[in-house]
């Protein structure tokens, strides 16, 4: 190496010795996916009993996300949320479950940044066909057990699986969503026990 330009690791033999040392501080910055103010509010996408879903768009690189708004109680199941927020993580590995771009939290609600599923719900495209063609069937329960054999493979159990609850994207494919009633063995949250889920939807069993 050159020896002029070898630099001592000394602060005793710096270059700058004699010389007014520059001082730099690193100001600690919130990621600009995690800041509420980079999301522009457009419209309602629903709205269910644990919070309001909205289409917005994330200002920086002008993308739509549908950004999952939870209001901040005393009564609210901080492991719950912590328990949706992994599993949303999840769907940037698996096509079939919906993805969080970004969780975070401000001083009153839990926010999820999520995909934006721009082909509805299941429920909605039942009333506009009223019937499925035998491969359409097929085509939704393949998608859909892919996603929930993901989700096994994790033990993690939905719990609240219903047709509102199964997205689609514009291309037609499937996204579950909605894991607030989730519970697994494996990342520390509650156990399988309880009656939880939509009436109509509940397996025989239970
Ligand atoms: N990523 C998304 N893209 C498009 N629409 C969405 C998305 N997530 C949710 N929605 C819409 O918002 C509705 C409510 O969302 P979600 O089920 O997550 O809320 P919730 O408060 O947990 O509801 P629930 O009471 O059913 O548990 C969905 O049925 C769907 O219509």
């Amino acid at each position: 190496m050159d020896k002029k330009r070898r630099r001592s690791r000394s602060p005793e033999k710096t270059s700058t010795e004699g010389r007014a040392q520059k001082k730099y501080r690193v100001e600690a910055t919130t990621p600009p996916a995690l800041d509420i103010n980079n999301y522009q509010l457009i419209k309602k996408l629903g709205e269910g009993s644990f919070g309001k879903v909205m289409l917005a768009s994330y200002t920086i690189k002008k993308q739509h996300v549908a950004l999952k708004l939870i209001e901040k109680e005393e009564e609210t199941n901080h492991k719950d949320i912590r328990m949706e927020a992994a599993i949303l993580r999840l769907g940037r590995i698996c096509p079939f479950l919906i993805r969080a771009y970004a969780t975070f939290q401000t001083e009153s609600l839990v926010v999820y940044a999520m995909e934006y599923a721009r082909g509805g719900t299941l429920h909605q495209l039942i009333e506009r066909q009223q019937y499925f063609t035998s491969l359409e069937v097929q085509f939704y329960s393949a998608e859909i057990f892919l996603g929930l054999q993901y989700l096994q493979k994790y033990g993690i159990v939905h719990r609240d699986l219903d047709t509102e609850n199964i997205l689609l994207n514009e291309e037609g494919h499937v996204k579950i969503a909605d894991f607030g009633l989730a519970c697994t063995n494996q990342l520390g949250s509650k156990a399988y026990h309880g009656i939880v889920g939509a009436s109509g939807y509940m397996a025989p069993e239970v």
